[in-house]
């Protein structure tokens, strides 16, 4: 099975793809790929191959079906509901984030316990977090965001565990539990800005 790492790379690959789309190309090549992603030609062919994508060496890779292929293993060949829970700064910020649709998610709701958030009229509601088992198992939701305090988090992911959601990106800076049957993907910023300081700092003191 592919790890976390390949299926970054694989979205990497997909932009890339969509990006020399824009460009008219009608082929690429793993090389082409490799240069936009960061990553090895040989990486690229590595990872297509642990799902069946063969190139030619000549003709390499046909771009409209690559991208077809792509679309389909990361899921996007349908539009991926997603609910927000937790509507202050990430919350509301993911919520209006227009580049989200246009790679097929579709934030479908927020979810408070503060009043003042609410918008329950609007296509794309804010509702109280009492809402959202009924929300999620009405709309067959499965991903969700968690975007409250670190505090709130544990229980939140119990609620939207509850409801059926089975994948969560969680920005509380805790590391949560995924049990059985449930992706969690933690998100700390802080940590990633430490490590990009580490780095940093290293490559300043290997001049
Ligand atoms: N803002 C940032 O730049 C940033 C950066 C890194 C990490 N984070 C983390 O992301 C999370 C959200 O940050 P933020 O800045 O958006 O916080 P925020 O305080 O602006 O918003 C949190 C929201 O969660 C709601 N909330 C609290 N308890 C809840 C519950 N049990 N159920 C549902 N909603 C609840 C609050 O009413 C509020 O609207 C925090 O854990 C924070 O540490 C934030």
């Amino acid at each position: 099975m592919a790890n976390r790492s390949c299926i970054i790379r694989l979205s990497r690959y997909k932009n890339a793809l969509n990006r020399l789309k824009t460009l008219n190309f009608v082929r690429v090549f793993s090389d082409n790929l490799a240069d936009a992603a960061g990553v090895t030609a040989a990486q690229v062919r590595k990872d297509f191959s642990l799902f069946g994508i063969t190139g030619n060496r000549r003709g390499g890779y046909k771009v409209d079906e690559l991208s077809d292929q792509l679309n389909k293993i990361l899921g996007k060949d349908q539009l991926q509901e997603v609910v927000v829970i937790g509507m202050g700064n990430i919350g509301k910020a993911l919520f209006h984030y227009g580049g989200l649709e246009k790679s097929g998610i579709k934030v479908a709701a927020g979810f408070d316990i503060d009043p003042v958030k609410f918008d329950r009229d609007s296509s794309q509601p804010v509702l109280p977090l009492e809402g959202l088992v009924d929300f999620v198992r009405g709309h067959n939701i499965v991903l969700g965001v968690i975007a409250v305090p670190d505090y709130a988090a544990q229980q939140v992911l119990e609620l939207m565990l509850s409801a059926g959601i089975r994948g969560v990106l969680n920005f509380a800076p805790i590391c949560l539990k995924a049990p059985e049957g449930c992706i969690v993907n933690n998100i700390n910023l802080e940590s990633e800005l430490e490590n990009l300081i580490y780095f940093v700092n290293a490559l300043e003191d290997g001049k």
